[in-house]
């Protein structure tokens, strides 16, 4: 059975008149890396201070691993959690040893043998002297997953960690993710504008806009419904609709005025071509639709009336 890591039931939450999240419904499952998608002010931050307990006064019901937000049971569950919400906190004249070392005291941890196999893990090792303040984006990003890290938790929110990055850093980052999901067996809660990486990284994906949730959607579903389609540009779409129906029935749908996008997985392009045109259908043009998350977030954003706000 698949258990739930977190779930939030019809969460709202205002800061004075203007409503930050509207009845958000999310439920992140054990091993998911969950990918949190949405624009500026969307609300995935304040998602997240929600969940670790940075912010409170909220509606709706949130809960980890089933325990109850409120209840003592939240708080011991909140602490098998690790976060790096906004940007890593560190201190600048420090070197990464000396961070995770007043990390690990404030945690409690007095083994201090995993400071360097956590930085190891991070590829950290090698930082030596040098202070926070000289670190790229990339290492400080690191670190504060390293900070993270040093309690061993089942789950890990990360805010906006791949912002900022080079394409290196990038791919570094991802392998790290990657890394900590399968070998340390922890599920991942990360939210990103970067949706290409969001893409390669994630299991299942939430899109929240403007404050609520409007989609969730496994990597497998996304796959199924965007991938398949066939793009298929005729000047009379009306008498290709005809022809579709009889052959695939409603598994196609119109985009703009002479765009149909066919949906049917078994459908193929040769096949398509050969349909339309043994029907007298001129094609102007035939392929394989280039799906990405990108256009997929646009059309959900476009089909809710816009995308202002
Ligand atoms: N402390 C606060 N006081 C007042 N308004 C706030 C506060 N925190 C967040 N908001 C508002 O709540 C909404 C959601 O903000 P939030 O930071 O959660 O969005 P976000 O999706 O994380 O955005 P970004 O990608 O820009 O970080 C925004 O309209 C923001 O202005």
């Amino acid at each position: 059975m698949e258990t739930s890591v977190l779930s939030l039931k019809n969460v709202s939450k205002s800061f004075g008149k203007e409503k930050a999240l509207n009845q958000v419904t999310l439920t992140v499952r054990k091993g998911d890396i969950y990918g949190l998608i949405g624009r500026n002010g969307s609300g995935k931050t304040t998602i997240m201070r929600l969940i670790t307990d940075l912010s409170t006064e909220s509606k709706g019901e949130i809960a980890l691993s089933g325990n109850a937000k409120g209840t003592s049971s939240y708080h011991t569950a909140l602490q098998r959690i690790g976060a790096v919400i906004e940007t890593p906190v560190a201190y600048n004249k420090l070197t990464a040893y000396e961070n995770m070392k007043i990390i690990c005291i404030q945690k409690g941890i007095h083994d201090f043998s995993i400071i360097n196999e956590t930085l190891e893990f991070v590829n950290l090792a090698n930082t030596g002297k040098k202070k926070f303040r000289n670190f790229s984006l990339g290492m400080k990003q690191r670190l504060g997953i390293a900070m993270a890290l040093v309690n061993s938790p089942d789950f890990l929110i990360l805010d906006e960690p791949i912002n900022g990055l080079d394409p290196i850093a990038i791919i570094e980052f991802r392998e790290l993710l990657e890394k900590i999901n399968i070998e340390k067996n922890t599920t991942i809660l990360i939210s990103s504008h970067i949706l290409t990486e969001l893409y390669q990284v994630s299991t299942r994906f939430g899109f929240i806009h403007q404050g609520e949730m409007i989609q969730e959607i496994t990597k497998e579903e996304f796959d199924s419904s965007c991938s398949q389609a066939i793009i298929v540009r005729v000047q009379n779409t009306s008498q290709a609709a005809v022809v579709l129906m009889e052959a695939i029935g409603d598994k196609f749908r119109f985009v703009g005025e002479n765009e149909i996008h066919i949906t049917d997985p078994s459908a193929s392009v040769a096949g398509i071509n050969q349909l339309l045109s043994a029907n007298g259908i001129l094609i102007d043009f035939i392929g394989k639709k280039e799906s990405s998350l990108e256009n997929y977030y646009t059309n959900l954003i476009q089909s809710l009336g816009g995308g202002k706000k």
